[in-house]
């Protein structure tokens, strides 16, 4: 049985994820840093000169897509919130998701369309390790119940219904204390031309 946490999408133990992680709490302190103008202002030239390195150092593929194979967790990414996959059966997945202070909505509450990308990728990372055909998202139907707190880990479950040809519809639920947060209903497919690597 695969388990997700040793996929090699995983983010572990790799320089780029330590530069991921870094980057990730760099734009949680961005966000409301009460630091004064001059610094910021001199914080802001050093943050352009590590890009610069970055960009220089060149990039893993020729379009600046998501580099999907083998490699750094979270495929280096810093955009959506980091989960951890607890338990995996196969068919259905369990773990935590912690949405930081980089996607907070209003009033101590997580950002709907950060709910939507973490809700994107979990279940695009479940269609992954249930085949290796790639299938895409063709549609997201996320209900919101109740406010997702930034900061603090909300439990989620990823499942699965059986495949239906190319089409696998695919469901998780963030929860709070026995309460549902969120709902998600998504449908991905995996497009008639199949995609070329990505
Ligand atoms: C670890 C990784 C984490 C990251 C995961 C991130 C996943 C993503 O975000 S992918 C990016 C966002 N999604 C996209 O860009 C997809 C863009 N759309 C497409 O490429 C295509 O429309 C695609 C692949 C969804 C379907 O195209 P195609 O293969 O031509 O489908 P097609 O043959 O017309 O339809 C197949 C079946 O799906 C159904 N279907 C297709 N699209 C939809 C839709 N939007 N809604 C409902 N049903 C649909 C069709 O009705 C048909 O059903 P049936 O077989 O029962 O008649």
């Amino acid at each position: 049985m695969t388990h997700p946490g040793s996929s090699p999408l995983d983010e572990r133990g790799t320089p780029r994820a330590e530069l991921a992680q870094a980057t990730r709490a760099l734009q949680d302190e961005v966000r409301g840093t009460r630091i004064d103008g001059r610094r910021a202002r001199e914080l802001a030239g050093i943050v352009a000169e590590v890009a610069r390195e970055l960009r220089d150092s060149g990039a893993d593929d020729e379009v600046g897509r998501l580099h999907m194979g083998p490699g750094p967790v979270n495929r280096g990414q810093t955009l959506s919130p980091v989960y951890n996959v607890d338990t995996w059966d196969g068919r259905r997945m369990q773990g935590t998701v912690t949405f930081a202070r980089f996607h907070h909505g209003s009033v101590g509450t997580a950002h709907g369309g950060a709910i939507g990308l973490w809700a994107d990728d979990v279940l695009g990372r479940l269609s992954r390790e249930l085949s290796e055909g790639r299938a895409r998202t063709a549609c997201l139907h996320v209900q919101y119940r109740a406010s997702v707190p930034v900061g603090a880990p909300v439990w989620f479950t990823a499942w699965a219904d059986d495949a239906d040809g190319r089409k696998r519809e695919l469901h998780a639920t963030l929860e709070d204390d026995g309460t549902a947060l969120v709902t998600v209903d998504g449908l991905f497919v995996e497009p008639r031309i199949p995609l070329n690597g990505h």
